[in-house]
Formats: structure tokens, C-alpha cells, sequence
């Protein structure tokens, strides 16, 4: 079964959750649309992993709502849904060979010839000990699990954090691939731009908890530039619109989203890259801007 295409993927609607004291989640809301590749960008503790495993269905947020293609979040959307934790649970006592067996009398939609291609892709030895694997082997082996699946959601929590850089753009092939041929909606969370640069077309950024932005990337880098300029300057645009100010010895950069049109006059400004819209986010983590 492909994906459905006019139903969102993903659904997230007011969500908070906290763990004792600590606000994990505040209010968060953004709709995946189905087939869609989205990065969930934020630092340590803004929430990413909390956020993907209320999409997953294994935590119930204090409040608010998460649908998977139009239903709950749990149980029934489970099978739909391929989730790979940060820290790539497996059994280490396996082999590969043994892991993929056990994925396949898991999974009814598992599909055995894509589990072995992907497995040999990434050269996994079949008989290899799971626990005698380098990280990045067991994290790929964690892919392959959760690609075999066939889900129409993939959910994945820094997946090319512990691989080497060939192994990461072989991973965004294989993703891509997917992609490609299926339909599967990704949402993988990453610190890092360069994975997610000319990957995913879509980015949502968490601050301590909260949901900054949540945007198609190309609109939201046309939505936004980065002015060069003394301070004086950027009083032209409302408060609300400067995202960032930074001071850069006379004069400052600053990150804005301006509601009316681009500046003229002696600003000097550029469409931002995609690092310098990230960046301008996740230093400022406490000012609200209306997601898009
Ligand atoms: N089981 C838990 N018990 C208590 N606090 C938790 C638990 N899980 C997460 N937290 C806290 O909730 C906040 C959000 O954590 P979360 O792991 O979702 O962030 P993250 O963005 O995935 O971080 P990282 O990039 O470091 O993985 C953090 O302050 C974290 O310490």
C-alpha cells in the first residue's frame, strides 16, 4: 500500500508534555504533508527525540494532539509507521542474519529482498554479532529494519549522527531512494546542516521545546534575509520581524522575516543560506515567530 498523498502524513496540534518539572514540549503544532522529507532541527533538549516519539505512537503528550495519516497516534498507526531511536535498539546477541529473520516474522509488510539489498548496500555481514558491530554498522542495520518495514512514516532520531561521511550520503541515497519509488514521508531529526541541505524540503525548528518555524526550506529562505547594517538601520522593520541581531564590530547582521517588501536604501542584505537560517533560530531560543 503506497502512502495516501491528500491526507497529512503527520499531524502535531497544540502538544506539550513535560517529565517532572522540565517542559520537554510547549505548545507545538505543524502538519506533514504526506511524502514529504522534513528535518526537525533544534540542540540538545529542544525536544526532538520527545517530539518523535509522541509521532511514533510510544508517548502520550500531556495535552494536544498527534494523527498519523488522520488517526492517533498509537496502536493502530504502528504498522505504518518505521521509528529508529537515537540509540538504534537492537538485539546484540543476533547476527544480522538473525535480526533481519526476526523483522520479518515481526513485520506483516516486510519485504525480505529489500531488507538483504539494503543489508548488502551497507555491507553487513550477515553473520556478524549485532553487539560486535561499530556504531555506524548497527545504526545502518537499524535503517535497514525500519525500511523492510515498507512504512509510509518514517521516523528517524539522528540517524547519521554515528555514521562516516560516505556512509552518510550513502544513507541519503538510500532515504532518497525511498523517497523516490514510494512516496515514504521522512521526518529525521539533525544538528547538522549539511544533512540536511538538498535532502529534505522541509524543516521544523524546535527551541526549548517550542516550535520556531515549521516551513517548506525554499520558502522559508525567501521568506527571510540576513541585513548587514548599523544597528540604527533595522529599525525599518517591526520587532517581531528580526528574528536575530548580531554585532559585528561598527555594524550588525541581522536575520529578519519581513512581513512587507525587501528594504532598499543603504541596507545591504542577501537571501540567507540555509545554515544562516538555522543558526539565527537556534541562537535566539526564547523570541516567538508565527510558523509559517
Ligand atoms: N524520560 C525523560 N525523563 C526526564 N526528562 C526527560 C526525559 N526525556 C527527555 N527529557 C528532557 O526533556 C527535554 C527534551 O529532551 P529530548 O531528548 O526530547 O531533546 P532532544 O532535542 O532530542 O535532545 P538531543 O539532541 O540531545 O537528543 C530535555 O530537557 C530532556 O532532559
Amino acid at each position: 500500500m503506497s502512502a495516501d498523498r491528500t491526507t497529512p502524513a503527520l499531524e502535531v496540534a497544540g502538544v506539550a508534555h513535560t517529565f517532572g518539572r522540565r517542559r520537554a514540549l510547549d505548545d507545538c503544532s505543524f502538519t506533514v504533508p504526506a511524502g514529504a522529507v522534513t528535518a526537525l532541527v533544534g540542540r540538545n533538549g529542544a525536544g526532538k527525540s520527545t517530539l518523535l516519539r509522541a509521532a511514533a505512537g510510544l508517548l502520550r503528550p500531556d495535552s494536544g494532539e498527534v494523527r498519523v495519516f488522520g488517526e492517533p497516534a498509537g496502536d493502530g498507526s504502528l504498522p505504518r509507521i518505521g521509528y529508529v531511536a537515537q540509540q538504534a535498539p537492537l538485539y546484540p546477541m543476533l547476527t544480522v542474519a538473525q535480526t533481519l529473520t526476526v523483522g520479518s516474522r515481526l513485520n506483516p509488510r516486510w519485504d525480505a529482498a529489500y531488507a538483504h539489498r539494503l543489508a548488502d548496500d551497507a555491507d553487513l555481514p550477515g553473520a556478524a554479532r549485532v553487539g560486535t558491530l561499530p556504531a555506524g554498522h548497527r545504526s545502518r542495520l537499524a535503517l535497514v529494519m525500519a525500511l523492510a518495514k515498507r512504512p509510509d512514516l518514517l521516523l528517524l532520531d539522528e540517524p547519521l549522527a554515528p555514521l562516516d561521511p560516505v556512509a552518510r550520503t550513502e544513507v541519503a541515497g538510500t532515504l532518497m531512494a525511498d523517497v523516490a519509488e514510494r512516496g515514504t514521508t521522512v521526518v529525521l531529526s539533525s544538528h547538522v546542516v549539511a544533512d540536511i541541505d538538498g535532502v529534505c524540503d522541509r524543516v521544523v525548528v524546535l527551541t526549548e521545546g517550542r516550535v520556531r518555524l515549521a516551513a517548506e526550506v525554499e520558502a522559508a529562505l525567501d521568506g527571510h534575509l540576513v541585513a548587514v547594517g548599523a544597528g540604527i538601520e533595522f529599525s525599518a522593520f517591526d520587532s517581531s520581524e528580526v528574528v536575530e541581531v548580531r554585532a559585528a564590530g561598527a555594524d550588525a547582521t541581522a536575520l529578519i522575516r519581513p512581513t512587507g517588501s525587501a528594504p532598499s536604501g543603504g541596507l545591504a542584505w542577501h537571501r540567507p543560506t540555509l545554515e544562516e537560517l538555522l543558526l539565527g533560530y537556534l541562537r535566539t531560543p526564547t523570541r516567538q515567530v508565527p510558523t509559517a
